[in-house]
């Protein structure tokens, strides 16, 4: 048992070298428990990571470990508690999702009967209740990853890998797919490690954030310290037309910098004491203040200025 706080994953000089391409080059990183969002383009080695980590894969050199267990003298004894979605599947057409899933229950160990009510449970978290006896072969994209995706948590693990589980959706899927994975990660108390290659969508699903590049480690962090606030925010005021030129002359008249953006206002705070500022100016006026919103940085913006994959 992993001691409280542990890392669910932790690799030590991790290093795959396949005959042509080193696709891990001494990555050490930790992933806490939580949604841990594992971004680099095509190629960076998640693939090859999720691998190891399922010990399906040696490694040429260093070591991960998950949930504690060493990935190569414990793979069967890893595989049992957690779950794996791949990138790409092989579903069976003429099978229908509740006997897909229902196998898949009894394959991970689970007696029938805990199986079949495991397998109605997950299919209506994964939002398939209605569908669940109709042939996967008429299935949509969307659907085929729901079921891929109640396969790899119909055994309850502790902890489950998800392969690019957003690739081939439309944006509508995508952000159900997301909504579904922070549920399962924040609802369910299943640790969740999702790769992508973009960095965006784990924004907010995410709340711990590795990018490799090449196979090696770019950065590792809470969602929150690399979305860190930029200093800036939008001031929204009620009042007649005008009425945010006006505001926005007066702060620039007290020496702090004010900008239109669309109908707001966009205020650099430098010092806490100009939100108090912005607070007078609006009142003075004679207005009403809507809304003062501070401005984070997007991860995109965050790697863009840091030189970092996207
Ligand atoms: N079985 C293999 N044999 C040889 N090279 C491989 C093998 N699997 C992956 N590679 C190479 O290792 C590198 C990392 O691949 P990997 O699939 O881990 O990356 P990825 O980040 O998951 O990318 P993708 O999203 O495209 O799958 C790539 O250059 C890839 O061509």
């Amino acid at each position: 048992m992993p001691r409280v706080g542990a890392p669910v994953v932790q690799t030590r000089d991790l290093t795959v070298q396949y005959p042509r391409v080193r696709a891990l080059d001494a990555l050490s990183v930790g992933v806490p428990a939580g949604v841990t969002g594992i971004v680099g383009v095509n190629g960076a080695g998640k693939s090859t990571l999720i691998k190891v980590l399922l010990g399906l894969l040696a490694p040429t050199a260093g070591e991960a470990r998950v949930l504690d267990m060493d990935t190569r003298t414990h793979g069967a004894a890893i595989r049992a508690v957690v779950g794996y979605m791949p990138e790409h599947d092989a579903l069976p057409p003429d099978v229908s999702a509740a006997e897909f899933v229902l196998h898949m229950a009894q394959v991970s160990g689970l007696p029938r009967t805990d199986a079949r009510e495991r397998t109605a449970d997950v299919l209506r978290h994964v939002g398939l209740a209605e569908e669940r006896h109709r042939p996967i072969g008429g299935y949509s994209t969307g659907m085929r990853q729901r079921v891929k995706l109640a396969q790899a948590i119909v055994h309850d693990p502790r902890l489950v890998l998800l392969d690019e589980p957003t690739n081939g959706l439309d944006p509508r899927s995508r952000d159900d797919m997301l909504d579904l994975i922070s549920r399962i990660g924040h609802d369910f108390g299943i640790s969740v490690i999702v790769t992508s290659h973009l960095l965006g969508e784990l924004e907010r699903t995410a709340d711990h954030v590795v990018v490799i590049d090449s196979g090696r480690l770019l950065r590792a962090s809470a969602t929150t310290d690399l979305t860190q606030t930029t200093g800036t925010v939008l001031v929204e005021v009620l009042g007649p037309s005008g009425s945010d030129r006006r505001v926005g002359q007066a702060l620039l008249d007290r020496g702090i910098q004010a900008a239109p953006d669309g109908d707001r206002i966009r205020v650099r705070i430098d010092d806490p004491r100009a939100l108090d500022v912005v607070r007078d100016v609006v009142t003075d006026l004679g207005l009403g203040l809507v809304r003062v919103q501070e401005i984070h940085h997007t991860l995109e913006e965050v790697f863009e200025a840091t030189g970092g994959a996207r």
